[in-house]
């Protein structure tokens, strides 16, 4: 996950490949209450990993279920419907899940014990109230701790005695479904006589609804429905665990990489886009996203729990469209209209104003700052298309919304050749953890950003470069562990830098079995970290550096370093040789006093004794070596900014590089 505080996507021309979708978060959390009410222990199979159903879990385990994880399976212990008596009041923080905060808001009013419920400010401004009604006239004892209708809540035990079961219990369907959904969930704890929900008004989001039932079979309590107004939980219903569980792929998230297929096409030209996980008979609503898509021009394939989709009709086609019924997934289309051939509006939507964020006036916002037309009101959204001249790069606030961040991804696909920020990108963290990643699994990009950072031995180009890839999420090559771990592979092989040996050392450098994992550096699964470290590798790193066919046999390994969103490389030739291209080039230095100061208190308090004239006069013999070789020597590339740091602490060179780096962006302020 990309913990930043901004993410700069660069310009993307295709896409193609397979991803892997993480599992339904609507599902997820839904099967983690039914298995936690239901007595036994159910196995959950690729159950979602993100912040919505953590707090779910943490809520679980503080109820008294057993919960036992193991990678993409989880062994959940049901509490049987009931708590243990006489527990102390519980605060269960819920952040801002509503599949969480609804669902045990209902649940735990039911279960007799003493709970408050909170979450993050968010989400104690989105609307609780009709549910918190319709379990009162129930019977419930539910009060506000904050505004009267929203979270924070204390809820008290019931008298189960006392409930009220003979009249219908009224829920408002049309503000959020999920009220419903938690009535559904959690009456069956009461369900001595059969019980009955009507809902009031018009129920939006039904699918989401269609979920719960099916859901609620697979945990054995068969729910009468007539038409959409009135469910029945028979009398005597008893949550029985399925034993095995399956979560599918979350079609919502799927939206995203559906869109992609629609608009991008892979470096041949034809390649699709492969989506595994959930297919087009997904009992997840947000699958009618693919009509959607298909409507505006994507050609989609479906199988058994998978999708492929290309792009077919280019512009996409406008489209003007009821998304009620996949409310979360369409705010993919709003971006997608940007890339159609006339004005798309998406009516009956005003659900979007009480989700994450109110999503009509965020999606407008940022679609603003892209540079589009964009006309709103209540419950829809129209978004005119933007021409290549009109595209605008921009800095895109994303609310604390999952959704905002995903989908304004695909902004990077626009004609002008512009990069997209987004902003705080780690609330994707909500459903998709690695949303960005797997984007960048199969996105390609004409010209992936790269900074580098040469400079003399100890001048500070690891220190500068790692923590400037750290703080832009990019990836970090250290160019020099290269010649050095090839350095010491020359010393096991009893070999040394002499020009008789060039070519079997350049065939040991061609064929390294090395990998860079957490920090580490590790030679055939050995962690040679500390021993390439050490000043004697340092100089027969230089040494071996001097021999061309090495260097030559290092070049492909170092450029596939430069991935997607980018890359800090350092090292000595970065600029002048390895990636000449480079959007940054920075020459850095420090005084020769300085850097043997440096190097000697970094020997020091890693325990290993040496003089400050020794160092010294090794870290000239190795500088005159590389700067005077006759390959890649190190030098200043022609275009590089000097940057002399003798004077400057740590923090004041990384602000200068990420200053001159910044100057280099094209975005608008947020
Ligand atoms: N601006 C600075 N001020 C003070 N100390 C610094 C500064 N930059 C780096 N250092 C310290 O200097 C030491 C050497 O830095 P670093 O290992 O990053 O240098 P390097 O140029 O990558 O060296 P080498 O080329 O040998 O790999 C480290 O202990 C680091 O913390
Ligand atoms: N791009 C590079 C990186 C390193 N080397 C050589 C020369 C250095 O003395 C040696 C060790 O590098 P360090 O780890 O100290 O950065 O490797 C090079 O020639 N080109």
């Amino acid at each position: 996950m990309f913990s930043t505080a901004f993410l700069d996507i660069p310009a993307l021309a295709g896409a193609s490949g397979t991803v892997r979708l993480p599992g339904s978060k609507s599902i997820s959390n839904r099967v983690l209450l039914l298995a936690a009410l239901a007595s036994g222990t159910t196995t959950v199979h690729d159950l979602l990993d993100s912040d919505d159903t953590r707090v779910m879990l943490d809520a679980l385990r503080a109820l008294g279920c057993g919960i036992d994880a193991a990678g993409s399976t989880l062994r959940i212990t049901g509490i049987g419907g009931q708590l243990k008596p006489g527990g102390p009041m519980l605060p269960l923080f819920l952040g801002n899940a509503g599949t969480a905060m609804r669902p045990l808001t209902a649940a735990l009013s039911l279960l007799g014990g003493e709970f408050e419920l909170s979450g993050v400010p968010r989400m104690h401004e989105r609307p609780i109230g009709d549910l918190v009604d319709a379990l009162t006239q129930l019977g419930c004892r539910i009060d506000y701790l904050g505004n009267p209708g929203y979270p924070p809540l204390r809820i008290r035990p019931v008298d189960h005695g006392a409930l009220v079961l003979d009249a219908p219990i009224r829920v408002r369907g049309d503000v959020s479904s999920q009220f419903l959904t938690a009535l559904l969930l959690a009456l069956p704890l009461a369900a001595r006589k059969d019980i009955v929900i009507e809902v009031v008004g018009e129920l939006i989001s039904k699918p989401y609804i269609e979920i719960t039932l099916n859901l609620l079979a697979r945990f054995g309590i068969a729910v009468q429905r007539e038409g959409w107004e009135r469910f029945t939980i028979p009398a005597g219903s008893r949550y029985s665990s399925p034993g095995d569980i399956h979560v599918e792929a979350d079609a919502s998230s799927a939206s995203y990489f559906i869109a992609l297929g629609a608009i991008a096409t892979g470096a041949s030209g034809q390649d699709s886009i492969r989506i595994e996980g959930v297919g087009a008979d997904s009992i997840q609503g947000d699958i009618r996203f693919i009509e959607a898509a298909r409507q505006m021009g994507a050609q989609v394939d479906s199988g058994p729990n998978w999708l492929d989709v290309r792009r077919g009709a280019w512009p996409l086609k406008a489209i003007d469209l009821d998304a009620n019924h996949i409310p979360d997934a369409a705010m993919t289309l709003a971006v997608m209209a940007l890339y159609a051939d006339g004005p798309s509006t998406l009516r009956n939507i005003a659900s979007w104003r009480v989700k994450e964020t109110d999503r009509i006036d965020a999606m407008a916002n940022e679609l603003r700052k892209l540079g589009a037309t964009v006309d709103s009101g209540p419950d829809f959204i129209r978004v005119h298309p933007l021409e290549r001249p009109g595209w605008q790069a921009a800095s895109i606030r994303t609310y604390d919304d999952h959704r905002v961040a995903m989908c304004f991804s695909l902004a990077a696909f626009n004609p002008a050749g512009l990069p997209v920020r987004i902003l705080e990108p780690h609330c994707v963290a909500k459903t998709f953890p690695d949303y960005f990643e797997t984007l960048f699994s199969v996105a390609q990009a004409p010209e992936v950003p790269v900074i580098c950072i040469d400079g003399p031995t100890a001048s500070g180009k690891g220190t500068l470069a790692a923590e400037v890839a750290r703080l832009l999420g990019y990836h970090y090559l250290d160019s020099g562990s290269l010649y050095r771990v090839t350095g010491l592979a020359m010393r096991r092989a009893g070999l040394s830098a002499e020009p008789q040996h060039e070519a079997q050392i350049a065939a040991l450098a061609a064929a390294l079995p090395l990998h860079f994992t957490e920090g580490k550096v590790l030679l055939a699964g050995e962690d040679v970290s500390d021993e390439i470290r050490t000043e004697a590798a340092g100089m027969d790193a230089s040494r071996v550096s001097t021999l061309p066919a090495v260097r030559a046999a290092l070049l492909a390994l170092q450029q596939r370093f430069r991935q997607l969103p980018g890359l800090v490389a350092d090292g000595r030739d970065m600029g002048t040789v390895i990636f000449p291209d480079a959007a940054l080039k920075v020459f850095l230095t420090a005084s020769a006093a300085q850097r043997a100061e440096r190097r000697h208190k970094q020997l020091i308090s890693k325990g290993i004794s040496t003089t400050l004239d020794s160092l010294r006069s090794d870290l000239e013999a190795r500088d005159a070596r590389d700067s005077s070789r006759s390959v890649a020597p190190l030098k200043p590339a022609q275009d590089a900014r000097h940057l002399d740091n003798s004077q400057l602490s740590i923090e004041q060179s990384i602000d200068q590089v990420l200053n001159w780096w910044q100057e280099k962006q094209p975005f608008k302020p947020a």
